[in-house]
C-alpha cells in the first residue's frame, strides 16, 4: 500500500499566457504507516502536489498511483481516492454548511458508506480536546481554534488510509497547534499514514518523520529527518522551516555525533 509519485510535472493555466509549471518531474513513494513532511517556502508547489493525491488534480504529465492505481485511469472512480485520500485543507473551517457539528462530523461517513459508531466520535472529540457535549452546537459559533478541530475531525471520521494536513495550524494559537500536532502524531503512531505540509518540524523529531523539500517547483531533497537537518543553514532557510532552540541543539547534536563517528574510523 502506498502513494507513489513518478515523473509528475503540473502546469497551470498551460498554454496561455499565464501558463505556470507548479510541479517539475517529481518522484516520490509514501508507504503505508510513514510519516512525512512536505516542507518548503510560500509558492514551491506543496499544495499542488497534495491535490493530485486525490484526484483534485489530475497530472498532465506523469502519474500518482493510489495503492498501485493511476489517478488517471479510466476504471478508478474518484470518488473511491477521496475515500482512501483524506486532505484537510488550510482553513478547512471555510467549508462548513451543516447546522450542528454532529452533522458536519457525520456527512463524509454517510457519503462514503462508512460507519462510524459514538464511541470513535467521542474518541476524536477527547482526542482534540473538544467536549462532546459540543455535538448539538452550530459549528459557526465556535472559536477558530474549535472551528479547524471540527474540521479535523470531519475527515478523521471517514477513516481514510491516508491522512493529509495541508497547514493545518495557519492562524491558530499555541495551545491550539500544539492539541493539533498531538493529535497528528497520535495517529502517526495509531498506524496511519501521514503527510504534513508544515513549517513547524521540531515537534515531530522524535518520530523520525521522511522530509521532501520543494523548491521552485522541484525536489530539493527528499530523505530522512536526520539527514535534512544537517544541511547547510542556507538550504535550511530556503526550507521555510522554524529553525527553533530545539531543532538547532538537535543539529549540532547529529553533526557532532557524525563527526565523531568520522574520527574513530580515521583513528582505526
Ligand atoms: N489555480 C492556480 N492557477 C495558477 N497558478 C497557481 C494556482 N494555484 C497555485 N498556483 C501557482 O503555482 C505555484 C505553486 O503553488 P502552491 O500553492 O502549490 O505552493 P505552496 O508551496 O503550497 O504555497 P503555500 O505554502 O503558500 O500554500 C505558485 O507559483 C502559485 O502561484
Amino acid at each position: 500500500m502506498s502513494i507513489k509519485v513518478k515523473n509528475l510535472t503540473y502546469t497551470y493555466s498551460k498554454n496561455t499566457p499565464f501558463e505556470k509549471i507548479a510541479l517539475n518531474n517529481i518522484n516520490l513513494e509514501i508507504k503505508s504507516g510513514e510519516l512525512w513532511l512536505f516542507v518548503g517556502h510560500t509558492g514551491s508547489g506543496k499544495s499542488t502536489l497534495i491535490n493530485t493525491f486525490n484526484g483534485l488534480l489530475i497530472p498532465q504529465q506523469g502519474e500518482v498511483y493510489i495503492d498501485e492505481e493511476s489517478t488517471k485511469s479510466k476504471e478508478i472512480k474518484i470518488k473511491d481516492i477521496r475515500r482512501k485520500v483524506g486532505i484537510i485543507f488550510q482553513y478547512p473551517e471555510t467549508q462548513f454548511f451543516l447546522p450542528t457539528i454532529k452533522e458536519e462530523i457525520l456527512y463524509a461517513p454517510k457519503n462514503f458508506n462508512v460507519n462510524i459508531d459514538k464511541k470513535e466520535i467521542s474518541f476524536y472529540m477527547q482526542l482534540l480536546s473538544l467536549p462532546y457535549e459540543y455535538l448539538e452546537r452550530s459549528p459557526f459559533n465556535l472559536s477558530g481554534g474549535e472551528m479547524r478541530k471540527v474540521a479535523i475531525i470531519s475527515v478523521l471520521s471517514y477513516k481514510p488510509e491516508y491522512i493529509i494536513f495541508d497547514e493545518p495550524t495557519v492562524g491558530l494559537d499555541y495551545s491550539t497547534r500544539e492539541s493539533v500536532f498531538n493529535t497528528i502524531k497520535q495517529l502517526n503512531k495509531m498506524g496511519k499514514t501521514i503527510i504534513l505540509s508544515t513549517h513547524w518540524i521540531s515537534e515531530f523529531l522524535e518520530l523520525k518523520p521522511n522530509v521532501l523539500m520543494l523548491k521552485d517547483s522541484k525536489e530539493a531533497f527528499i530523505g530522512s529527518f536526520d539527514e535534512f537537518i544537517t544541511l547547510d543553514y542556507n538550504i535550511l532557510e530556503d526550507s521555510g522551516i522554524i529553525l527553533d532552540e530545539k531543532l538547532d541543539l538537535y543539529r549540532k547534536t547529529i553533526i557532532h555525533k557524525k563527526e565523531n563517528i568520522k574520527n574513530k574510523i580515521l583513528n582505526i
